[in-house]
């Protein structure tokens, strides 16, 4: 009798919360006030990790940004201080778990508990496998993907305290979905959907409602990061690159509408439910039709290319 009575409410909730994701596709959520929250957010040197740091400080959080390249940090600092909010710039390397512990115990004593927190640093190998040093591909796991378990581990238990808080991970569309030849990018946003799904389970199996989880999968976005990646011409005009302020701006209204998920642009959902409900073969024939197979061989040229004329003008440099 009673597990009729759960399959009934159970079958009332998953009504409900079909209804209330439709309504929030097209009417506008709630969005929470985050004045005078702490967020923390990583690669804020970065292209979105800046916008994120200007977008959260117009909302009046204090922020702590972190970051491995110093100057592109003070500089997003300077940004967000002219904003009138409070920000502490901290130099870090995500791929060392000790520099992870060590600045986070600085930001506790130095600053307080971290309200929100935000991954969004992430770096790429951008070389084919067989050719790519075995460290680089090491580090894309290192930053996008473990980095999150040292990340959650310093900064959940004041979360858990207080029953409030926020985690956000910035992972990828490849997270959901995979292509040819990024395959350190693809296992480590697989490895970053996966840590940040479980992690939402367990916060509601312990009923830490408090504690909110959003998770952001954009398609490219013109960063610089994967530049020369490009699909079938005619497509991509249909699904052009996305623009990093818009990027930015998307995945704020999820964050403060307390969404669980955002893929960007929405049309993202469609080769992340092909990817699970059609056979392998039909996949592979979609890919090929729309440019998606090979998409990343120019974006490999071009890293190559990068990497040549950076080699150039450091050998230059020593003349
Ligand atoms: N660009 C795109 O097409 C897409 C990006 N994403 C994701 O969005 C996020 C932001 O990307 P985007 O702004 O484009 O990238 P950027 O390269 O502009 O920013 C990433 C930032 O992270 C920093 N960083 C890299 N490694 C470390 C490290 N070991 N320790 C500390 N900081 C580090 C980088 O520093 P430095 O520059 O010195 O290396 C940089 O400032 C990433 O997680 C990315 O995977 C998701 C979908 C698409
Ligand atoms: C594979 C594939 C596509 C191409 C996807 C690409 C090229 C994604 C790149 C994403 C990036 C660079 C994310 C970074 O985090 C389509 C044409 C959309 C649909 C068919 C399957």
């Amino acid at each position: 009798m009673s597990l009729i009575v759960d399959l009934l409410l159970m079958l009332i909730d998953v009504t409900y919360s079909i209804l209330c994701a439709v309504v929030r596709t097209f009417l506008h959520p709630r969005l929470k006030s985050i004045d005078g929250e702490l967020c923390l957010i990583t690669g804020a040197g970065g292209v979105l990790g800046r916008l994120f740091a200007l977008e959260f400080a117009k909302e009046g959080a204090h922020l702590i940004l972190w970051d491995c390249n110093t100057a592109a940090n003070e500089q997003t600092a300077q940004l967000a201080r002219k904003l009138g909010v409070e920000v502490r710039a901290y130099t870090v390397d995500l791929s060392k778990r000790q520099s992870i512990y060590e600045t986070a115990g600085r930001v506790r004593a130095e600053v307080g508990d971290v309200s929100i927190l935000v991954n969004n640093a992430g770096v790429v190998a951008g070389q084919r496998l067989l050719e790519c040093p075995d460290e680089l591909l090491e580090r894309t796991l290192l930053v996008n993907c473990h980095a999150l378990f040292w990340m959650t581990k310093a900064f959940l238990p004041q979360m858990k305290a207080r029953n409030h808080g926020h985690i956000v991970t910035i992972a990828s569309a490849l997270g959901l979905f995979t292509t040819a030849f990024v395959e350190d990018y693809c296992a480590s946003k697989f490895g970053a959907v996966g840590f940040h799904e479980s992690l939402a389970h367990e916060l509601r199996a312990e009923n830490h409602y408090g504690i909110k989880t959003t998770l952001v999968c954009p398609y490219i976005i013109d960063t610089g990061m994967f530049a020369g990646c490009e699909i079938r011409k005619e497509i991509q005009s249909l699904i052009p690159p996305l623009e990093p302020l818009y990027t930015a701006q998307q995945s704020m209204k999820a964050i403060l509408g307390e969404q669980e998920m955002v893929c960007i642009p929405r049309i993202m959902y469609i080769p992340f439910i092909a990817r699970a409900l059609l056979p392998w073969e039909a996949n592979v024939v979609t890919y090929r039709f729309m440019g998606g197979d090979k998409s990343m061989l120019p974006f490999i040229k071009n890293a190559e290319m990068k990497t040549l004329n950076g080699h150039m003008k450091s050998s230059n440099d020593a003349f």
